[in-house]
């Protein structure tokens, strides 16, 4: 099991960094101790640009010998001191207030490590023969990781560190400590198993059009296509029809509660999916009583 090719087919004219000149507002990387997300296409582009042919399809350069990635039964950390927005090679690190507008972000390269995702494929396979599934109103086989300790054992380190990249992306802080989101339920996150073998199509084998009861939402792919299942992949409507392909451990950030979406139809075997949804955190009652109070001073 394992990823042969490191393709997405997010295709878009930004991600396009294999052609000679990219305009400079579409350098869009960030890394975080070696882990890159890259910026989605800029829907405001991409749909006044609805009527020209489709951009051709590029593949996301292979990630670089040397990153952050260490044995195979692994999570890749964040630094210590949150994100690394210095420079990279591709650009500078521009990222300094995002504006967040329906752009996805995808990581280049595994988030998790491939022995790593396999164990909790395993183990979510396990459990789904002891304890069944649960489900919810688009996919039909899911479990919630915080109703199983050894799924949150092996899932909770991965989760903390998306969660400090989506604070970083779609946060009002600079800093990836300072949490804005919070999951939306306690039943978050959770995974998501399709599979091929389940006569019931719908919710089983994929998930229709639909947005999710979030802000942000991630999906880690913790199944290798190819060699777990074919078929399959996400699908953001703005982005045109093509899934999003994310190899195993890499992982799709995107405004999941704004931007309709699909999982596409798996044609053999099983797909397993971490998912998680999150919200803004609201103001606390005494940031509002204080911030009300400052404002009556200030007037
Ligand atoms: O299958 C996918 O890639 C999408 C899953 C999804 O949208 C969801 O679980 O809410
Ligand atoms: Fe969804």
């Amino acid at each position: 099991m394992g990823s042969k090719s490191s393709s997405h087919r997010v295709h878009s004219k930004n991600l396009d960094r294999t052609s000679e000149k990219v305009p400079k507002q579409s350098k869009f990387l960030f890394s975080c101790s070696g882990i890159r997300f890259s910026r989605g296409p800029d829907l405001e582009a991409l749909r006044t640009d609805l009527s020209s042919p489709a951009p051709p399809k590029r593949s996301l350069p292979a990630s670089k010998e040397g990153d952050a990635r260490s044995g195979e039964n692994s999570i890749y950390r964040l630094n210590d001191d949150g994100l690394d927005l210095s420079t990279t090679e591709e650009g500078s690190g521009n990222f300094e207030r995002l504006e967040f507008d329906g752009i996805a972000f995808t990581s280049e390269g595994p988030v998790v490590g491939e022995q790593l995702c396999n164990d909790i494929v395993h183990e979510v396979l396990t459990l789904s023969k002891s304890c069944g599934f649960g489900s919810y109103v688009f996919a039909k086989q899911t479990l919630s990781i915080n109703d199983h300790p050894s799924l949150s054992t092996l899932v909770n380190p991965i989760v903390s560190d998306v969660v400090a990249v989506i604070n970083r992306l779609y946060g009002n802080s600079s800093t990836s400590s300072c949490s804005s989101f919070e999951f939306t339920k306690s039943t978050e996150p959770h995974v998501v198993v399709y599979d091929a073998s389940v006569e019931d199509v719908e919710g089983y084998r994929r998930v229709a059009f639909h947005t999710d009861a979030s802000e942000v939402t991630f999906i880690v792919a913790l199944s290798a296509k190819g060699g777990d299942y074919e078929g399959g992949g996400t699908v953001i409507e703005a982005y045109g029809e093509d899934p999003i392909e994310l190899e195993q451990g890499e992982c799709l950030l995107f405004e999941g509660g704004k931007e309709s979406h699909k999982g596409e139809e798996i044609t053999s075997g099983v797909r397993v999916l971490l998912v998680g949804f999150l919200k803004r955190k609201k103001a606390s009652r005494a940031k509002k009583v204080k911030k009300a109070i400052g404002g009556a001073f200030l007037s």
